[in-house]
């Protein structure tokens, strides 16, 4: 049975589900038919980037499902190679073109890149693409606070989201605060630590107790948590039976103390791939 999905109300009145399916690695005609029974089984927002390679995939899975594009939610992302203002403009409509879509719901800047320097440029690029009618919302991923600051100050245009590394062995506290004081929404990339049974995330004995005690997975668990953290999810499957089990989540509630215990797995190092936005560059 498909899952109705909470609506989370962003800062440009637009809103998005408060879960999504990411799409790493989903791509020809055996991602189609993941993000197919992705939204069979309820997801209605689709989280893919240029860099992804998966534009068309996401856009053939938009034409082959029944649902109405205005039900769905689809998102791209702008690489670091494309930041210079008028290559952005360009990239923005080839993401068009490879999805076959007269609109993107949410297009993000996929990582500030700090040392090339360009964010800004990219930030009013997306500013005019969101004129143009491209895109309805726009946002950025791994903006730290002093990026999200100088974007803010140079062009006045708040983002709408910022997606971020947020998981439990790296719980973001201090970002969301910044996140919640400006009314920027949260999305976790790499909600489950981008990890499989047997990991050390599914060996946990505190979250597989929460498990027990709510006969729930240990992923329902760690979802629950960014739901309550007010984050939105974008957890990545390409299997029917676990994607429906990462949308099983609206029937139960942590209590205040075990979103603390969830939260206090945290490691002052726990990034997944130890990419420091303040450093990292992606192209
Ligand atoms: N903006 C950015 O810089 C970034 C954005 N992202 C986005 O975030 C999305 C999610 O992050 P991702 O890195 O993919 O990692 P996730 O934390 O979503 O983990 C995905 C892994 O978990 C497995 N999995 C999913 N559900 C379950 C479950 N219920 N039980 C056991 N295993 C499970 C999947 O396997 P299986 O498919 O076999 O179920 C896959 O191996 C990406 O796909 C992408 O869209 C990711 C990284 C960076
Ligand atoms: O997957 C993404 O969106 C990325 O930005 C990658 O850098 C990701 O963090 C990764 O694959 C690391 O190995």
């Amino acid at each position: 049975m498909e899952v109705k999905i909470p609506t989370i109300n962003l800062n440009d009145g637009h809103v998005l589900p408060a879960v999504g399916l990411g799409t790493v690695q989903l791509k020809g005609e055996a991602g189609v038919n993941s993000l197919l029974t992705g939204l069979n089984a309820g997801y209605r927002l689709l989280d893919s980037a240029y860099n992804y390679e998966n534009e068309g995939t996401v856009g053939e899975a938009v034409k082959r499902t029944h649902l109405p594009r205005e039900q769905l939610y689809i998102t791209s992302k702008l690489p670091g190679r494309y930041q210079a203002y008028s290559k952005a403009l360009t990239t923005v409509e080839e993401s068009l073109f490879r999805a076959d879509l007269d609109y993107y719901d949410l297009y993000l800047i996929h990582w500030p890149n700090p040392i090339t320097d360009q964010y800004v440029e990219a930030w009013q690029a997306l500013i005019e693409a969101q004129k143009r009618g491209n895109i309805r919302s726009i946002g950025v991923c791994n903006f730290l606070p002093e990026h999200l600051d100088r974007i803010m100050k140079e062009t006045g245009i708040k983002p709408a989201i910022n997606q971020i590394e947020l998981h439990p062995f790296f719980n973001q506290e201090n970002q969301r605060e910044y996140h919640k004081q400006h009314n920027i929404q949260t999305q976790s990339w790499s909600p489950l630590v981008r990890s499989k049974e047997g990991s050390e995330l599914f060996e946990n004995k505190q979250l597989q107790e929460l498990a027990n005690k709510y006969q729930k997975s240990l992923a329902q668990i760690v979802l629950r948590w960014h739901y309550q953290l007010d984050s939105i999810a974008i957890p990545k499957s390409g299997n029917a039976s676990r994607q429906k089990e990462n949308l099983s989540i609206f029937n139960f509630e942590l209590q205040e103390q075990e979103m603390e215990i969830i939260s206090s797995l945290t490691r002052e190092n726990g990034r997944l791939h130890k990419q420091d936005p303040a450093t990292y560059e992606e192209f």
